[in-house]
């Protein structure tokens, strides 16, 4: 096992990296402030880990909610059903929520443990590549609005992150495809080095190579970790993250949540934001071959739909959250491994990517 820290002070939490976790009850137990749990799941992942994940708290008083599977349920509707179990089952203030399950599970889950009573302990059990490089880590927690993607949410650390590296092994071929995306995301954003070991290694990592997802999480959570440490609120550098994903969330609320995948509109946006590094003169063209080789061999998409026109790209893309004063503020690469954010967006060029990327 490995453990990383996320340093914030007095919410420092441990990232524990392994096969197996799931069940090592000692990693758990000394984050609990009290003695009620209320595990949140959904209809997929209960089935397959949650007794065992249950069986972590056998002195506690452990209720559990299955909330229904898929991006189209991560609403405030879905959430109620969190705030519903809490208050039937008495949970009081020092209750601690368990998110096991992917990233949706875990925002969710996040997202009402920050609501509920005004903020309660929750603790992080990803089982997705996704969740485990990314959505786990750092504190973003919130749902969807049919206008915009995670535009209601907080700000809420958990107490710790269980990444037990064995639930993989039941996570289809399409589903580590997308978090590949995010991995591939922390290499074009600050770890040129992580960038070749992916381009040397992606093969192995699709083929689930133990040893080599075991590197690609700990990489990734290591940069995830850095820039929340630096960066907890998103006022500067952690906005890096945001990589890919004003175009990506465009296409995920475009298209209806669910018909592309969180981490396949993030590769498709990675792309366009690569394409337009370079139509600013900010980036080699060179080096969207590369991203572009890499995702394809990583199976992700590289052509955004032919539905998402520039008007609704536009659109949309107008109430990302980093849109400052009325003015879109994008991510774009001035080299693998070197992202900056800008608002200098020519909208000529803006539109000649959109259009350069689209399916026909
Ligand atoms: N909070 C953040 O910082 C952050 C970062 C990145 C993404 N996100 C969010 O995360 C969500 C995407 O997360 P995701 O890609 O994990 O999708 P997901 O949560 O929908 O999970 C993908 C699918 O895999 C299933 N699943 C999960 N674990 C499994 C396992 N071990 N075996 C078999 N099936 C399993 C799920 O039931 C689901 O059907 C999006 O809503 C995105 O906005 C948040
Ligand atoms: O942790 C972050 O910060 C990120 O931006 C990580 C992203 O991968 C993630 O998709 C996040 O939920 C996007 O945040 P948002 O603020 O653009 O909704
Ligand atoms: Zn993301």
């Amino acid at each position: 096992m490995i453990t990383l820290q996320v340093d914030l002070g007095e919410r420092s939490y441990p990232i524990h990296i392994g096969p197996d976790l799931i069940g090592r009850a000692e990693l758990v137990l000394s984050r609990l402030p009290g003695s009620q749990v209320l595990i949140v799941s959904n209809e997929t992942v209960a089935p397959l880990y949650l007794d065992r994940v249950a069986a972590m708290f056998p002195d506690q008083q452990v209720d559990t909610v299955i909330l229904p599977d898929g991006e189209e349920f991560k609403t405030l509707e879905t959430t109620q059903r969190i705030f519903d179990a809490l208050l039937a089952q008495r949970h009081n203030r020092t209750t601690t929520l368990v998110a096991l399950g992917g990233g949706v599970v875990g925002d969710i889950c996040g997202f009402a443990a920050a609501c509920y009573q005004r903020g309660v302990a929750f603790i992080q059990v990803p089982t997705t590549l996704l969740a485990q490089v990314d959505s786990s880590v750092g504190g973003k927690t919130g749902v969807n609005h049919p206008l915009g993607k995670n535009m209601i949410g907080a700000f809420h650390q958990p107490r710790c992150v269980i990444i037990d590296t064995r639930t993989l092994d039941t996570l289809d071929d399409r589903q580590l495809s997308a978090g590949l995306a995010e991995v591939i995301k922390y290499g074009l954003i600050r770890d040129a080095g992580f960038f070749a070991w992916l381009e040397e290694n992606l093969e192995r990592l699709r083929a689930r190579d133990q040893s080599a997802l075991a590197e690609a999480i700990e990489r990734s959570c290591r940069n995830k970790a850095e820039v929340v440490a630096a960066d907890e609120y998103e006022a500067g550098c952690r906005a890096l993250l945001n990589l890919g994903h004003t175009f990506g969330h465009a296409i995920e609320a475009g298209m209806g949540y669910g018909t592309w995948l969180h981490g396949e509109a993030v590769a498709a946006g990675m792309l366009l934001a690569a394409d337009l590094s370079v139509r600013q003169g900010l980036l080699d063209p060179d080096a969207v071959a590369r991203i572009r080789s890499l995702l394809e061999r990583a199976g992700l998409p590289v052509r955004v739909p032919a539905l998402m026109t520039v008007d609704r790209f536009l659109e949309l893309m107008a109430v990302d959250k980093k849109v400052l004063d009325g003015r879109l503020r994008l991510v774009l690469l001035r080299a693998i491994g070197d992202a900056v954010v800008t608002s200098e967006v020519n909208p000529d060029h803006l539109v000649a990517t959109i259009e350069a990327w689209r399916a026909a």
